[in-house]
């Protein structure tokens, strides 16, 4: 009999997942085929001590006696089996959960963009989990083959005819287990399909649940995160109905065989062709040989777990970026953008950029809503790469750069930071290598944070899910946590957008001169903020439209209507000589 899932066609990542836990894997399979030998020896034992009792022979108590080492043997091997069976598909599970995540994490914005962030959560956390029962239930589907074909064989030395009648069920069970296989892939394919639709829809709205409340469409969000339900009930239960099916027919044919084998055993001992023990072994192997009807439980597991497999392995297609080996050489960071094409939803983003950052220098990126300026941000400093051009820091293109050096020579601040980290002081000294603490203090300091962190609870060693803090609050964090950073280069992506007026112009102040030996990019809504930098990009149409100090770009009108839908900006531009 043939392996219905052929292991060609098993998913890449189940075949390393299966090399990962080879060892283990290994060590299953044969605990499981040592319980299969001793149940194929224990009916062979079983039926010599009884042929030997009812003989009256003096060694039948040997025979008993090794039938009871049998028995204790197996039971000793289901629990080697058990524990062994959980051990490996929990290091599966963890190490499938450790590459994927690794990888979303090296793919970035890319992965939730194609996947939806709670899709992939769900992928990580409960897709992983089935996936990770593969290699165990591999091995126990082999193990569970070798019982029935060892029984046939067993029974085969018996007497050639009771086997004969086992081997005319084979096909049929065969037939049904291929089926099984076949119709259950797509069943359970459609079931995680759907399940991470739901999840995704669900991640959406938790994300966006003050939209939600606000807009007080809750009933309604309910409904649409619940709307494939129906589609998962109906994917459930068609995957249900083929696995009853299977096992309805295994149950039918199982005990026709063992009824057939018996019938035929009766008629041989009657012909005294075999002993009452050979009859009591071939109604053991009968049963045993029968018990194919377990596999299609252990089938099913199999092709859920391959399925499984096969959406984590979508993800792991998605390309991640790749690092060179390069480090960089000393410099001061001169930034140079050249020929930036960034294309984005099937439009043209950025086209063409060239823009050069003096080292030591600040450069702010100015530009109507929506020109391109966070994705310019991005590009700088590599956090996702341009279809066209290339960046290079110090002469060196970032494509070439180490990942550790790369990421050690461009710290960034945004306008909504992730707060990651046990503590605020662990928010802030956030990254590799990792700052001390008289660094993180400073860095507070000069991001004006350090005043509204002493004030909470334990200060900076309050857990930053019970520290509540405003829009505010935590750029500044962001903001010490890019300032405690030992870069070349800082990039500001809209990371002063919600602070007051007074607090910005202390800390683009503090920007200058606590980080005076680095290349600075700001990304800047504000004409106050601009003109305190070095020079300004302005972008327009996804093109450079000018480049130079913001006293001199402020006498274009069109440069000062970008400023022109926020009053108080042109206000404080003008305040600063930005002419008019
Ligand atoms: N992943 C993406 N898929 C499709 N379009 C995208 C993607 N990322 C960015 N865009 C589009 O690129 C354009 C530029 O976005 P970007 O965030 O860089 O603008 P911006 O100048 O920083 O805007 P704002 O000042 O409003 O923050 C926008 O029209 C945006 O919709």
């Amino acid at each position: 009999m043939t392996t219905p899932v052929p292991a060609d066609c098993a998913p890449a990542l189940l075949r390393a997942a299966t090399r990962h836990s080879g060892a283990r894997c290994a060590a299953l399979a044969l605990a499981a085929l040592a319980a299969t030998g001793a149940n194929l020896l224990l009916p062979a034992a079983l039926g010599r001590a009884l042929d030997l009792l009812l003989a009256g022979a003096a060694d039948a108590t040997r025979w008993v006696l090794w039938c009871a080492a049998l028995v204790l043997l197996l039971a000793v091997l289901d629990a080697f089996d058990t524990v062994l069976d959980g051990t490996t598909t929990a290091r599966t599970t963890a190490w499938l959960r450790r590459r994927l995540t690794g990888h979303v994490l090296a793919v970035g914005p890319r992965a939730v963009g194609r996947f939806g962030s709670g899709d992939l959560v769900a992928r990580i956390v409960g897709i992983a989990a089935q996936a990770g029962t593969a290699p165990a239930t591999l091995a126990a589907l082999f193990a569970g083959l070798a019982g029935p074909v060892g029984a046939v064989v067993a029974l085969g030395l018996i007497s050639p005819w009771p086997a004969a009648v086992l081997l005319g069920g084979a096909p049929v069970l065969a037939l049904s287990l291929r089926v099984l296989a076949r119709d259950s892939s797509g069943c359970a394919e459609r079931y995680q399909q759907v399940q991470g639709r739901m999840a995704s829809a669900l991640s959406e709205a938790i994300e966006g649940h003050r939209t939600i409340a606000a807009a007080g469409t809750a009933d309604r969000t309910v409904a649409r995160i619940l709307r494939p339900l129906p589609e998962l009930s109906r994917a459930g239960h068609r995957m249900w109905r083929v696995q009853g099916r299977a096992a309805a027919q295994a149950a039918a044919v199982a005990p026709l065989l063992q009824v057939g084998v018996l019938a035929v055993a009766g008629f041989l001992l009657a012909r005294q062709r075999l002993t009452v023990g050979e009859l009591l072994a071939a109604s053991r192997y009968a049963v045993l040989a029968a018990g194919i009807g377990v596999l299609v439980g252990q089938l099913s597991g199999l092709v859920q777990a391959r399925t499984a497999a096969r959406r984590l392995d979508e993800v792991l297609a998605e390309p991640a970026a790749s690092y060179g080996v390069r480090h960089l050489p000393p410099g001061d960071g001169e930034l140079e953008l050249r020929g930036i094409t960034v294309r984005r939803g099937g439009r043209t983003v950025l086209d063409g950029v060239d823009l050069v950052v003096p080292a030591g220098t600040t450069l702010a990126v100015v530009g109507r809503s929506g020109t391109g300026k966070s994705l310019l941000a991005a590009v700088a400093g590599r956090l996702t790469d341009p279809d066209e051009g290339e960046v290079r820091l110090d002469g060196v293109p970032l494509t070439e750069l180490d990942r550790g050096a790369l990421r050690r020579a461009i710290a960034y601040a945004f306008e909504r930071p992730a707060l990651l980290g046990e503590s605020v002081e662990d928010t802030i000294a956030f990254g590799v290598p990792r700052p001390d603490r008289a660094r993180v203090r400073e860095a507070a300091l000069a991001a004006r944070a350090d005043a509204f962190v002493r004030r909470l609870p334990d200060g900076y060693a309050t857990p930053v899910a019970d520290a509540p803090l405003s829009g505010g609050e935590a750029q500044r964090l962001g903001l010490a946590r890019a300032f405690a950073r030992d870069s070349r280069v800082l990039i500001l992506d809209d990371a002063l957008s919600s602070l007051d007026t007074i607090t910005e112009q202390h800390i683009t102040e503090a920007l200058l001169h606590h980080t005076a030996s680095r290349t600075r990019l700001l990304v800047a809504h504000r004409a106050s903020t601009a003109s305190r930098a070095d020079a300004v990009a302005w972008l327009d149409g996804g093109q450079v439209r000018a480049v130079g100090p913001h006293s001199e770009l402020w006498q274009l009108a069109g440069y000062r209507e970008v400023f022109g839908a926020r009053p108080e900006g042109v206000a404080r531009a003008r305040s600063y000589g930005g002419g008019g």
